[in-house]
């Protein structure tokens, strides 16, 4: 494989199943969004010491944005910097993507250095201090800022960067990986997500990741005791049971595909402010344990709630599809945001489900001080449901200050609508929707070239 390549990985928004996702027993639903996470592979190149590879990411839209580790198969493909930059999730990511395919030193004494360009799309990163660049056949921001200083919006930078990165190198690896990567996603994604919780020091639910291989999804998480289990990078096991993992194990993970009606767009909305999903969890966490038996009826209610949401969007899909006259009705309904939405129980009863959802989330922040759906967030949702063509609307994720999530008619404009309303001053609506595929080739990668 000597050719350029390009792969894009998509962002996600985690619309059902917050805090429960973090226990096997539950649903949850993640949409693929179009702010995607590319990553351009160059043709094989040599370096001069023979007894290692070498592989050079770089990601220039950021200050300092290069890292370049070196390994070796003697030393457990343990990833040392060369130039004393570090980035985890790309450090991971070549551990495991070497420690999979053991490549030969011998059979790739001429092509030992591998070299990939990562881009990001605009809605990941707040556009402050950046500026704006025509590249390849895109426009890009490009910041002043160091990656870790570069505030984001909460749409899975991470979690896109490795999926795409592991697909990059595999493709080194694996010449035939680049035109059938539907045949590698289950090895991508597992790779993924055992280096992205590596990088990050903690086993989260990896909904993120599972979102970047596959797109829109409803997902059930792994038992992390499969990558806690694993041994520490380096060790003389590591490479067999990290292969073990990933090709034999049975990972017990739901991955179904689920996206969002057709006839209905997502609008994101950044706030100007942000949360702390860790101390979150831990919040939540101390107050569930502390509340027991209580606090697993609510967590049941929320799940009941969580699989009745998914099931209506279902419906209500099936239904946009029929293009028949009662459908025409229910969407010109929504459409309208009138008191005419009470006739059709489609809509009452996605709305009803949402409603459970937010009320369990905010009896929760009240017993466990975990700002999940906050006072100034409630009012702000309460305000985005009274606008035209709003079917629903909630915090995605782990909630907080950060953002809000709004499922609408395609032809709503919300932006329009909020433009000069001091309500939603703080409301930064982000330029994504659903695109609900994951990890995949981009087809033209000499548009990611500079001009
Ligand atoms: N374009 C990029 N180039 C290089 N590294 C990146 C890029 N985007 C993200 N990263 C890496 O990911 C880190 C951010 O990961 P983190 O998990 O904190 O954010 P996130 O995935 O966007 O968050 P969230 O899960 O809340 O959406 C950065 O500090 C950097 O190490
Ligand atoms: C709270 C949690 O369930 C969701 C966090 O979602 P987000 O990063 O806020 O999109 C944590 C997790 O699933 O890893």
């Amino acid at each position: 494989m000597s050719e350029f390549r390009a792969f894009s990985a998509p962002g996600k928004a985690l619309l059902a199943g917050g805090y429960l996702v973090l226990d096997p027993k539950y649903d949850a639903l993640v949409v693929g969004l179009s702010a995607r996470m590319h990553a351009l592979a160059y043709p094989h190149h040599s370096l001069e010491e023979l007894d290692k590879f070498e592989v050079r990411v770089k990601s220039r839209q950021f200050k300092d944005g290069e890292w370049s580790y070196q390994v070796s198969p003697e030393s457990g493909f343990i990833p040392v910097s060369v130039s004393g930059s570090k980035n985890p999730f790309i450090e991971k990511v070549i551990a495991n993507v070497f420690n999979y395919f053991k490549p030969n030193m011998d059979d790739y004494c001429s092509r030992n250095l591998f070299i990939i360009d990562i881009f990001s799309d605009d809605a990941y990163h707040s556009q402050e201090d950046s500026v704006t660049k025509h590249y390849g056949s895109r426009n890009l921001s490009f910041h002043s800022h160091r990656i870790e200083d570069v505030p984001k919006t909460g749409l899975g930078s991470s979690a896109g960067l490795v999926t795409v990165l592991t697909t990059a190198l595999a493709s080194f690896f694996v010449p035939d990986l680049t035109n059938n990567v539907d045949e590698y996603r289950k090895v991508i994604h597992n790779l993924s997500q055992v280096a992205h919780c590596q990088a990050q020091g903690k086993i989260g639910s990896g909904f993120d990741v599972a979102a970047a291989a596959y797109g829109s999804i409803r997902y059930r998480r792994f038992p992390p005791e499969l990558i806690s289990d694993l041994p520490d990078i380096g060790n003389v096991i590591y490479a067999d049971k990290l292969t073990h993992l990933v090709d034999e194990v049975d990972w017990n993970i739901t991955i179904e595909s689920n996206r969002l009606p057709s006839g209905l767009a997502l609008w994101m909305g950044d706030i100007k402010s942000g949360s702390e999903t860790v101390k979150l969890v831990q919040k939540v966490k101390k107050w569930y344990d502390s509340h027991l038996p209580e606090s697993l009826e609510v967590y049941t209610e929320l799940d009941h709630a969580n699989s009745r949401f998914m099931d209506e969007l279902s419906k209500l899909d099936r239904l946009y599809n029929s293009h028949d006259c009662y459908s025409g009705q229910i969407f010109e309904a929504i459409e309208k945001n009138d008191s005419s939405c009470q006739k059709y129980s489609e809509i009452t009863d996605v709305r009803d489900a949402v409603a459970t959802i937010r009320r369990c989330f905010r009896k929760i922040t009240k017993e466990s001080g975990a700002d999940i759906e906050p006072p100034v967030q409630t009012t702000l949702l309460n305000d985005c449901q009274t606008l035209e063509g709003v079917l629903t609307c909630l915090i995605p994720g782990a909630g907080g200050y950060d953002a809000i999530a709004v499922i609408a008619t395609q032809d709503a404009d919300l932006k329009t609508q909020t433009a000069d309303d001091k309500r939603f001053s703080n409301v930064q609506w982000l330029d994504v929707c659903q695109a609900d595929w994951g990890v995949r080739k981009e087809k033209e990668p000499e548009t990611y070239f500079e001009k």
